[in-house]
């Protein structure tokens, strides 16, 4: 008899991050809102969890300025995928910590924390990762380096195994209380992602597949490449 436990029998939420203002990226509006191939990127990520089996509850964090935006940009697209909506923080734990004071401590889930800005994230790797988290606690995306790795301290640069190395992405999926218990924590600089909350717990953090696809949208440059991308993907 198999020993993993079934994931469809717990309830899953995604909590979309997108309380950023994209200043790397320099456009008039958040990068969020910029459209991929006739589509706002958001509604790409909305969608990516929608079509996966897990099929979460979803929880979107915007500013809280562009909540009227956001109401009239899914009217325009005759976007109709049920979300509930709140108010972003002062950085990105902030906005992940506001997300998840609307998930029930009483009863355990399974909640995955995606960028916004990764709108290519594959439903495969979506259900991997609450597969991974219901087995393991939590099952966080990452791909090997395919560069060469070296790291400068004071001024000398030292060559790192690659194969030790892995660039983290989203989505990164926790069993509840994990999770939770993890942003209780006070805030520091550190915590850049939330492997690296859980992980300051004393928690290990269970790595899942991801892809080089998997694009973080940062830079003016990310969105050309995923224009052609979904091109070629359709081609
Ligand atoms: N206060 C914040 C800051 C970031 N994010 C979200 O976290 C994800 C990754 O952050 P990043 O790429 O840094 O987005 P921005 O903060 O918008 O970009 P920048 O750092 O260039 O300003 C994005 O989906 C962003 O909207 C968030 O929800 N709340
Ligand atoms: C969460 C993240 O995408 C994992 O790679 C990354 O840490 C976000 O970093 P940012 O500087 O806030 O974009």
């Amino acid at each position: 008899m198999s020993q993993i436990p079934d994931p469809t029998s717990i309830p899953k939420y995604a909590i979309i991050v997108a309380g950023g203002s994209g200043t790397r990226m320099g456009a008039a509006i958040p990068k969020q809102f910029l459209l991929l191939n006739g589509l706002p990127v958001l509604m790409h990520t909305l969608l990516a969890f929608q079509n996966s089996r897990s099929k979460p509850d979803l929880i979107l964090v915007l500013p809280a300025a562009y909540h009227e935006y956001w109401v009239e940009l899914c009217k325009k697209h005759n976007f109709e995928i049920a979300h509930q909506l709140v108010s972003g923080g002062e950085t990105r734990f902030h906005s992940v910590k506001n997300g998840l004071d609307l998930i029930s401590a009483d009863e355990p889930s399974l909640i995955a924390v995606q960028d916004a800005v990764r709108p290519m994230t594959s439903a495969e790797i979506i259900d991997a990762a609450y597969l991974s988290a219901a087995q393991y606690g939590n099952g966080v995306v990452a791909v090997k380096s395919r560069d060469s790795i070296r790291q400068l301290k004071n001024n000398t640069s030292v060559a790192l195994t690659r194969d030790e190395i892995y660039l983290v992405q989203t989505p990164q999926t926790f069993q509840s209380a994990q999770l939770k218990k993890a942003y209780e924590q006070a805030y520091t600089p550190k915590f850049t992602d939330d492997a690296s909350v859980v992980e300051a717990m004393g928690q290990l953090i269970h790595l899942v597949d991801g892809s080089h696809k998997n694009i973080k949208i940062t830079f003016p440059e990310d969105i050309a490449i995923m224009e052609l991308l979904i091109k070629n993907a359709v081609s």
